[in-house]
């Protein structure tokens, strides 16, 4: 199994009967795998449960026990595909999916996937697995999933500034509108005004597959953790072009740039005389992790702009959590904006995609997912025909680590 897989609590040989709704995001560089998996002994009646979700208007079913369990997520590198079969293969994982009930005696399984992979790795799946994928369109999907974790996960998005992380609290009545920024391979500007309303207004090819593509070829690193490490320790400097290398060391105080904003990143290169090899890798990577992370804030932030939005989250594999990329977009949002926008982060900011594809299952008439909000201790109820599914996002999720979730089963 790929080293990449990064679930916790991962069960080693679950039961097929145990893991069901299997969803797929199939990126550019990255796969990402969302599904949901009971606990062994978590079969517990939970009248409060049942009693809210009622009141809600949502139906429940006495007769059905609740049970508990956890939202796992995993991700592969997309040129590793294989990988990512045997291990759905070997968790039983593509079991989790549900039949075409158009037609009645179908044993036909299909799997619920999105992003481009969906489209040019359907017959793969079909090959090697033996089921279909039910595409879902990328845009919906990262909107659907952003929603969902906005609206249900407790701490979800968080700002960070100067090193400070601090969570941000969100009305799930006051969410819209807003600008979500997923830093893929390339880069989506959504403007999002409700759930299922949204607009692609914007995206940009210099995204982490720049990065790392860029970083890759100049570093000979290994890997993109590697990359991303390197640029700990590198100073930025030793290759962009200050301000203050134009102008002798003093601001150009006129239009408001310090002798320290970059004036052309990169652009000490073209001076020095110097070969590729005279540069160090963590300066170099620090030079394109701050060139990417820069561009993308200011384009977000003209976006904002253009639509009057104060809030930006961004998302996608290409943050990674990681400090400085995280500060540096921040900065750009603030020092362009005047303070005006805010840049905001996601915990789970590489399966919007894939937890979107795993709520629409809900569109399905059999085995489907339907999501009702809940306020309050259970915000998000997802349920089906066959069983139904409440996710209480009781704040114990962490990053790619699965999500609590209590079940109606069948
Ligand atoms: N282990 C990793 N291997 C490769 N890239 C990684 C890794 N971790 C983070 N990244 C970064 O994340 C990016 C991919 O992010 P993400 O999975 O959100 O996009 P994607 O779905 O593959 O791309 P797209 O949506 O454009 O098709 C990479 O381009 C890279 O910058
Ligand atoms: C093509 C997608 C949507 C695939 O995820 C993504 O890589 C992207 O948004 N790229 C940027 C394309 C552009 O708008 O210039």
């Amino acid at each position: 199994m790929d080293h990449l897989a990064h679930v916790s609590n991962q069960p080693n040989s679950q039961p097929q009967s145990q893991i069901s709704h299997l969803a797929l995001d199939i990126g550019g560089s990255l796969i990402k795998l969302v599904y949901f998996c009971r606990y062994d002994d978590s079969c517990r009646d939970d009248d409060e449960l049942r009693s809210q979700n009622e009141s809600l208007g949502s139906k429940s079913d006495n007769s059905r026990p609740v049970l508990g369990g956890k939202l796992h997520f995993a991700k592969f590198e997309t040129s590793k595909i294989n990988d990512c079969l045997e291990f759905i293969h070997s968790m039983k994982l593509h079991l989790g999916g549900f039949h075409d009930c158009t037609a009645r005696s179908s044993d036909k399984i299909f799997i619920k996937a999105t992003g481009g992979g969906a489209y040019k790795f359907a017959d793969l799946f079909k090959e090697k697995l033996s089921v279909s994928l039910d595409k879902e369109d990328e845009m919906e999907c990262l909107v659907t999933g952003a929603n969902f974790l906005l609206k249900a996960v407790h701490q979800e998005a968080f700002t960070y500034l100067d090193g400070q992380k601090e969570f941000a609290q969100i009305d799930p009545n006051d969410l819209y509108p807003y600008l979500l920024v997923n830093i893929g391979s390339g880069v989506s500007m959504i403007k999002v005004d409700g759930d299922g309303k949204f607009e692609r207004v914007s995206g940009t090819s210099l995204g982490g597959g720049t990065f790392w593509g860029l970083g890759r070829l100049l570093t000979k690193c290994k890997n993109f953790d590697e990359l991303l490490e390197l640029s700990h320790q590198g100073n930025n400097r030793v290759i962009d072009m200050l301000v203050g290398d134009i102008y002798g060391g003093t601001d150009y105080a006129k239009i408001g740039l310090s002798a320290t904003t970059i004036a052309s990143s990169f652009g000490k290169a073209i001076s020095d005389n110097k070969e590729l090899v005279d540069y160090k890798p963590e300066d170099i990577s620090r030079s394109l992790l701050r060139m990417i992370s820069n561009n993308i804030g200011q384009i977000s932030y003209l976006n904002a702009l253009r639509f009057g939005l104060k809030r930006i989250f961004f998302a996608g594999f290409f943050i990674r959590g990681h400090a400085y990329t995280m500060d540096t977009i921040s900065v750009a949002v603030n020092f362009w904006s005047k303070g005006e926008a805010e840049a905001m982060f996601l915990r789970h900011e590489g399966f919007l995609g894939a937890l979107g594809a795993f709520m629409s299952y809900e569109k399905q008439c059999l085995d489907g997912l339907t999501v009702n909000k809940i306020p309050q201790r259970f915000p998000i109820s997802v349920s089906s025909a066959g069983n139904k599914i409440y996710c209480s996002m009781n704040g114990k999720s962490n990053g790619n680590e699965s999500i609590e979730c209590t079940v109606y089963g069948t």
